[in-house]
Parts: C-alpha cells; sequence; structure tokens
C-alpha cells in the first residue's frame, strides 16, 4: 500500500504520484483513500476532473462502489493551473481524457511545492497507451499500477475489454462495456 511522503523530502519540495491501471482496478478507490488522509493531516485539497467524464456525476469523482468526493470538472488541462491557488494536494482523476498538456501543469505544480496525485487508464481498450498517461508516469516521483480481477479466470487483469463494437478511443463505459481481462484472457477474446 502507498504511503505518504517520508522524513528524506524536502520540506517544500512537490511530488507527483501516479495510481494507473485498468478499468475496476481501484484507481478512484486509492485516490479517494489518500484524499481522505490528506483532509486528515488538515492540508486544503482541490480535485478535478474532465468534462467529458459524465458518466456517474457531474461534480464528483465517484468509484465503481458509489464511493464519492466532490470535484471541480475542467475543459482542458490549462483551467488546472488557474483554478489550483492555495492548496497542499491536487487531484486529478480520469487523466486519460486530458490533453498532453497535463503533463506541464503537473510538473509546475510540483515546481510549486504541491502534491500532485493523477490517476487514469494506462491503456486503452485495445491496449494501447492512453493520453497523457505514459509521460506522467515517467516523470512521476511514484507510480502505483493497480489491477482489477480478471472476470474470465479470477487471475490478475490489466486489460480492459470493450464489450461493444466501436473503434472510437473515447466511449464512456461500466460494467455493459467493458470487462477488465488478464493478458491471456485478453488475447483469447482478441484471436476469436
Ligand atoms: N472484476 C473486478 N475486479 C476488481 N474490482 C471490481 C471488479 N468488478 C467490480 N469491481 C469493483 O470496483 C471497485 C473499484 O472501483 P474504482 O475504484 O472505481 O476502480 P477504477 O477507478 O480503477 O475503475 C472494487 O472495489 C470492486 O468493488
Ligand atoms: C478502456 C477505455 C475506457 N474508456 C472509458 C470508460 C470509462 O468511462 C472510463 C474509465 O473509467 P474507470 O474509472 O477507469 O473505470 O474511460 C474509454 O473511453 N476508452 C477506452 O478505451
Ligand atoms: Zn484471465
Amino acid at each position: 500500500m502507498f504511503l505518504e511522503r517520508d522524513v528524506s523530502h524536502h520540506k517544500n519540495g512537490g511530488t507527483i504520484e501516479v495510481i494507473a491501471g485498468s478499468m475496476f482496478s481501484g484507481k478512484t478507490e486509492e485516490l479517494i483513500r489518500r484524499l481522505r488522509r490528506a483532509k486528515f493531516a488538515r492540508q486544503k485539497v482541490e480535485i478535478f476532473k474532465p468534462v467529458v467524464d459524465t458518466r456517474y456525476s457531474l461534480e464528483e469523482v465517484v468509484s465503481h462502489d458509489e464511493n464519492s468526493i466532490p470535484s471541480t470538472p475542467v475543459e482542458n488541462s490549462a483551467n488546472i493551473l488557474l483554478l489550483a491557488g492555495n492548496v497542499d494536494v491536487v487531484a486529478i482523476d480520469e487523466a486519460q481524457f486530458f490533453d498532453k498538456g497535463l503533463v506541464d501543469v503537473c510538473q509546475k505544480l510540483a515546481d510549486m511545492g504541491i502534491r500532485v496525485i493523477v490517476a487514469g487508464l494506462d491503456m486503452d481498450f485495445k491496449g494501447k497507451p492512453f493520453g497523457p498517461m505514459p509521460e506522467l508516469m515517467a516523470i512521476a516521483n511514484y507510480v502505483s499500477k493497480v489491477h482489477a480481477i480478471c472476470v474470465g479466470c479470477g487471475s490478475v487483469a490489466q486489460f480492459s475489454h470493450r464489450l461493444v463494437s466501436n473503434e472510437k478511443q473515447v466511449l464512456l463505459g461500466e460494467k455493459s462495456e467493458y470487462e477488465p481481462l488478464c493478458r491471456v484472457c485478453y488475447n483469447q477474446v482478441k484471436n476469436q
């Protein structure tokens, strides 16, 4: 389990943490867990998500188990810099839907001494890197890769298999549109 920064960090130093994985892997729950702990530590927290993510709620980050935390929906990454004034922690959910400018935004926030926590899908339904996630993982201080359980065989899943016929990279959805699969089960359904 991820534990907060240790004493070796510079007291004014910002950090970038990335939580990456497939759908249903617990990214949002882990993000909410870290934010609740930051609030216990009396840290000022701001949470952002892309406006395109209208799946459960317009103004909340919501997990598949319906845990939720208030958030600000933003059109693009530049708006995060404008809105993140005087905070200790900036959190960003569904980071895969943001533009590539999110990488610079996170660097700037960390340079300002802010703890930045980013959660998102590392791969799309084709198994290809998704949006700014690969670069964010490269520049992060800490990367946590989380996993779902494969609905095919019960082992650890890292792929989000799309169950409906649609080739667009962005297609909001839930259990009727996607299922988490391990590499073996994913390759099996792809080769059918
Ligand atoms: N196949 C699965 N593997 C793991 N968790 C699942 C699965 N299907 C449903 N869940 C539920 O999804 C929750 C994780 O939801 P969430 O944090 O929103 O994930 P993510 O943000 O990664 O999509 C789990 O705690 C579990 O209750
Ligand atoms: C794989 C994949 C997913 N999406 C969408 C589907 C959901 O609305 C979100 C992921 O949400 P989660 O919190 O990680 O469960 O992304 C997509 O648009 N394209 C894809 O390839
Ligand atoms: Zn499997």
